[in-house]
């Protein structure tokens, strides 16, 4: 799987988690502040220090960039017990049930979809249970208490929801438009050059085929544009299907990339020579006649000096090697 870093259009769940961590302290500190002194729950604010103390603790971590995963989970399901038990142990006029209805937001925002809608479901059904059993008092009657609170709660976790599957169609949208080639559906430069750092950390050995349609230039003056863009997605198939590798990219024009990770300098050659065999073969239009094309393949080898430029360049330079020795040929 990629392990690149998408580009966010949003604040990240790691950088809401260390503002919500900021938050949740602060409130615990205020509740554990006020039922010590004022309120004489010794209990609770026990529970509550003990909230403020991690919430503290996660937002340490996070400042430094050492968030875990781990964090927000127990974080928010320390926040949800302390929630929970303030319902069930103060008077329900105390109002600790309107902090059941921050929840959904806060899930939603830290764990997405799926995780977020469990997470809520199981708040309201665990507050209404808790509201039901707290008979004690004339002020609310259980049944009407739970209905109201129900209705506001689904409200409120309706409307995260909906903002979260909006939300993740848009950030989908921004990283196709972002990192994927619109003429042929293949990875564009900028998926390049993150991949290239991702697997740069994780790989010791790579190559980089740089491929180049010959006389491209003469398809368009022929064909027409349009024909030139057919050809150039019929390419993008050809390289798909030769090759075993996800690692495909157009770098523009009619210039395509391969990255391949942890294979030897033969073997390299090998697959580079099986992509140009393939282009060689095919049939790129046959509307009118056939159109034939040959490519000229550059290939460099990752050196640990290497930036990305570099890597580019080395099979640049290939590339050009090919085109001068007359084309249709792979330069290593
Ligand atoms: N149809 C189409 N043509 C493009 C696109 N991008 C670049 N081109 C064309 O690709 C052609 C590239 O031409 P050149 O750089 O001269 O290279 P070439 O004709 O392939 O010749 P060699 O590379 O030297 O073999 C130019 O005519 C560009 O207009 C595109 O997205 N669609």
């Amino acid at each position: 799987m990629s392990t690149r870093r998408y580009p966010h259009s949003s604040v990240s769940p790691e950088e809401f988690h260390k503002w919500l961590s900021a938050l949740i302290c602060v409130l615990n500190c205020v509740y554990f502040l006020l039922n010590m002194m004022v309120m004489q729950k010794f209990g609770i604010g026990a529970v509550q220090i003990t909230v403020a103390v991690f919430s503290g603790y996660c937002f340490y971590k996070s400042s430094k960039g050492l968030y875990q995963p781990w964090h927000s989970y127990t974080l928010l399901t320390s926040l949800t017990l302390s929630i929970l038990l303030s319902i069930a142990v103060m008077e329900l006029v105390a109002g600790a049930t309107y902090w059941g209805l921050a929840l959904p937001f806060w899930y939603y925002s830290l764990f997405g979809l799926r995780k977020g809608f469990i997470f809520s479901a199981v708040i309201v059904l665990s507050t209404a249970t808790v509201i039901f059993f707290r008979t004690d008092t004339n002020i609310f009657m259980p049944y009407r208490t739970i209905f109201n609170f129900t209705l506001v709660y689904c409200s409120i976790w309706l409307v995260c929801h909906v903002y979260e599957v909006q939300r993740q169609k848009t950030s989908e949208l921004l990283h196709s438009l972002a990192l994927q080639d619109d003429l042929t559906d293949l990875q564009n430069r900028h998926a390049l050059k993150a991949d290239f750092r991702a697997f740069h950390k994780n790989f010791e050995n790579m190559h980089m085929l740089i491929i180049d349609i010959d006389h491209f230039k003469n398809i368009n003056d022929k064909y027409g544009h349009d024909i030139g863009d057919s050809v150039l997605i019929k390419v993008a198939d050809t390289l798909t299907q030769s090759i075993q590798t996800k690692e495909i990219y157009r770098l523009g024009g009619e210039e395509f990339i391969i990255l391949l990770k942890n294979i030897s300098d033969e073997e390299a050659c090998r697959q580079a020579e099986k992509v140009r065999k393939a282009i060689e073969l095919g049939i790129f239009f046959s509307h009118n006649e056939p159109i034939k094309l040959t490519v000229s393949i550059g290939i460099s080898s990752l050196r640990p000096e290497h930036e990305f430029t570099d890597f580019l360049r080395a099979a640049d330079q290939k590339l050009y090697q090919a085109k001068r020795e007359g084309r249709n040929r792979v330069c290593a």
